[in-house]
């Protein structure tokens, strides 16, 4: 929209307006003028990576789609969230439709068109990641030939699918699923039932209303197993017999999203329903499975969870750039205090609030180039072997990196939200959307407090392994050693503060906080008589620390490869850029002072680390408006009368409120106000 546009829309809704005419408002337009110029294409690519046109043509095509429309969404029943967002997912699929084959040759090009979708909700977004990833991803690592017609059908849309793994009295603890799927040998059939109340399936998203297929993980005695069946019929839509569906009721947010519960009674369904690649049962009734080992089997079985996983920190990232783009848009906007009065966005206070976050928002992305690169790398290893190494260390990195980018998010949003002042209550302003629905992020694909303990024993493996003389297999942790010895604290100066010492002080820290650890367990060991005890009193303060911290280093290295090809690709933005992972790292030190405690930096050795954090802040301050607007989505998928292009927030806000229902009404209960009023005086 060219500026002589924008003018005349802030008229024309100003004739339907019972409020006085505000002229134009070109505050942020000024705002972003005092930024030097830099390639915005170059910084645009780099960033989103190899989908990155990809990810434009989504936006681009969806920019005046009339189905983006977070009124509508805000405002809708819940019956037409489900329908709106539903509507969404197969408007995005038909622009990028994707096939099995093109899915082997790139496995991460899934993941951008979900990408597309979370950055409108992450209802939508999680609405195609249930079936493109956890069931479609499930079918592709656990079926065999048999099975294949119906990835081809899944990838077509002809078949809706969920993955219906959570009981009501069992989420994190799959090992501890009641659902029975028993053998009939006669029949070469199998039996699914719900003996309990607590053994309902629950939360399964797409069952409420939408899915036909579903992929039911049980719990009997040979351990957890997938099937794959029907639960709608294609023609009715009717619950199948046999089978019980239903909504699982109003959440705090995520509503276009029809989670359900599923019961089975005597369910039965033929020998092809189980997914048998790594498990099957003979023509005489002999189960075999090449994998003896019944957790690394549940592992396995899993595995379809990965891509989810991946969402997760991408819808992450997502929700925090909206936000951010908002936060930041209105900072430079919204003017209080002085002569004449400042935007709040150049506030010490406002950029130390905010600018941590945003490099927070890198960290989340690089990480994702990250885990994208290995992705593609060896997703055909992880298919032929899924016991390999390879898949062992991404699947530790993954929960880490699901963990914190999903706290960040939350965190983020908050403060966002918090920022924008009173503002930021509104409905209108999105932010409220975004945190409630970032929230979920930290929960589903695997609690956060739960899955980080894989990355902890993931790493105490590797000194496990080193304790009995055998190699340390991980190509991120080579630097833990059983002797390592803790050198001088490096960084005194603002001089010592490169990439290489940043780097020493994190491999002393993570060798430091696993020693810790290794003897919490086993004091732990002389303590408590059974495993579990061990392990669960050695988190807090220890293993769950452990994988954090190696979370951070991960994300701080991706962000240095990341910035640095950001930079050398534009000298203009050379100066600023690699601040961002300084900043992050200062942060985390600042945020967990126990860094320079346990690496025994003295108090006047690290004073300068406090305020280099608010310098860094101020400078990245200077240029965080137009690098945040270069990546942030249009203003249709943002939805939010703050965070639009023009900067007419407060029109916007006006326009808005005005529209909604009742606004200059009096109350249909106005007989009450009578009422109490009577009673009162009486
Ligand atoms: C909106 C929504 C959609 C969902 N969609 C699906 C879906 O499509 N399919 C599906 O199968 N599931 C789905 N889920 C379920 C989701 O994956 C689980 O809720 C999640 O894995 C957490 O499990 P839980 O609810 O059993 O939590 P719990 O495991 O009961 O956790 C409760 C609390 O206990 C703590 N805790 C538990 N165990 C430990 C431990 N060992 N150590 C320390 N602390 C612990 C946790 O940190 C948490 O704070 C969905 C959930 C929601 C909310």
């Amino acid at each position: 929209m060219t500026s002589n546009m924008r003018r005349l829309d802030v008229i024309r809704n100003h004739l339907s307006s019972k409020f006085p005419t505000m002229p134009f408002d070109d505050t942020l337009e000024k705002y972003r003028q005092r930024t030097p110029s830099f390639n915005k294409d170059s910084l645009f690519a780099i960033y989103m990576g190899s989908h990155h046109k990809l990810i434009r043509m989504l936006r681009e095509s969806s920019k005046n789609s009339p189905l983006i429309n977070h009124t509508a969404y805000t405002f809708g029943s819940r019956e037409d969230k489900h329908q709106q967002i539903y509507r969404i997912v197969g408007e995005i699929y038909t622009k990028a439709p994707l096939t099995y084959e093109q899915d082997l040759q790139d496995p991460t090009k899934k993941l951008s068109i979900l990408q597309a979708l979370c950055e409108f909700d992450i209802a939508s977004g999680t609405r195609c990641i249930v079936h493109m990833s956890l069931y479609i991803d499930t079918i592709q690592n656990l079926g065999t030939a048999k099975h294949r017609t119906r990835i081809d059908r899944a990838y077509k849309l002809l078949d809706y699918g969920s993955f219906a793994m959570t009981e009501l009295g069992h989420g994190s603890n799959v090992a501890g699923l009641e659902v029975i799927a028993n053998y009939d040998k006669k029949t070469r059939e199998f039996i699914i039932n719900s003996p309990t109340k607590t053994s309902a399936k629950w939360w399964i998203g797409a069952v409420g209303k939408t899915a036909n297929m579903s992929l039911i993980i049980d719990g009997d005695n040979k351990g957890v197993h997938v099937f794959l069946i029907q639960i709608r019929d294609f023609d009715t839509h009717e619950a199948c017999k046999g089978v019980i569906l239903g909504d699982c009721g109003e959440k705090n947010e995520l509503n276009g999203i029809d989670n359900g519960f599923i019961i089975f009674n005597n369910y039965r369904v033929p020998y092809d329903c189980l997914l048998d690649k790594y498990s099957m049962i003979n023509e005489e009734g002999k189960y075999k499975s090449p994998i003896k080992n019944k957790q690394k089997r549940l592992g396995i079985m899993l595995a379809g969870l990965l891509r989810g996983r991946f969402a997760v920190s991408s819808a992450s990232e997502i929700s925090l750039r909206n936000a951010l783009t908002i936060a930041l848009r209105f900072g430079a906007i919204r003017k209080q205090f002085g002569e004449p009065e400042k935007s709040i966005l150049d506030y010490q206070t406002h950029r130390t609030r905010l600018i941590p976050h945003f490099c927070r928002m890198f960290a989340i992305r690089s990480g994702l180039h990250y885990l994208l690169s290995y992705l593609r790398t060896n997703s055909i290893l992880f298919y032929k072997d899924p016991e390999c190494e390879e898949l062992n260390e991404l699947h530790a990195i993954l929960s880490v990196f699901k963990s914190l980018a999903s706290t960040y998010a939350f965190n983020g949003i908050q403060e966002c939200r918090e920022s924008t002042g009173g503002h930021g209550y509104s409905a209108h302003s999105g932010l409220a959307r975004l945190r409630g629905t970032a929230d979920v992020l930290m929960t589903w694909e695997g609690d956060n407090t739960v899955l980080v303990q894989q990355t902890s024993k993931y790493i105490l493996k590797q000194i496990q392994r080193l304790l009995k003389g055998a190699k340390n297999t991980s190509t991120t942790l080579q630097f833990v050693r059983l002797d390592y010895e803790i050198s001088l604290w490096p960084i005194n100066s603002l001089q010592d503060l490169t990439t290489e010492n940043i780097i020493k002080v994190y491999q002393g820290y993570i060798n430091c906080i696993a020693k810790q650890t290794m003897q919490k367990l086993q004091e732990n060991i002389q303590k408590y008589d059974n495993t579990t005890d061990v392990w669960n009193n050695s988190q807090s303060s220890y293993a769950q620390t452990l994988a954090s911290v190696y979370g951070e280093f991960l994300y701080y290295q991706e962000m240095v490869i990341m910035c640095k090809s950001i930079a050398n690709n534009d000298r203009s933005l050379a100066s600023i850029i690699m601040k961002i992972p300084e900043l992050y790292v200062i942060d985390c030190w600042e945020r967990r002072q126990r860094v320079y405690v346990d690496l025994g930096c003295k108090a006047e050795n690290c004073a300068f680390l406090r305020d280099r954090h608010i310098e860094l802040c101020n400078e990245i301050g200077n240029w965080v408006l137009p690098i945040i607007e270069t990546l942030a989505s249009c203003d249709n998928f943002i939805g939010s009368v703050y965070g639009y292009t023009d900067g007419q927030a407060y029109n916007r806000l006006i326009e808005a409120v005005e529209k909604e229902q009742g606004v200059y009404e009096k109350p249909t209960w106005l007989s009450d106000i009578r009422n109490v009023r009577k009673a009162a005086s009486s």
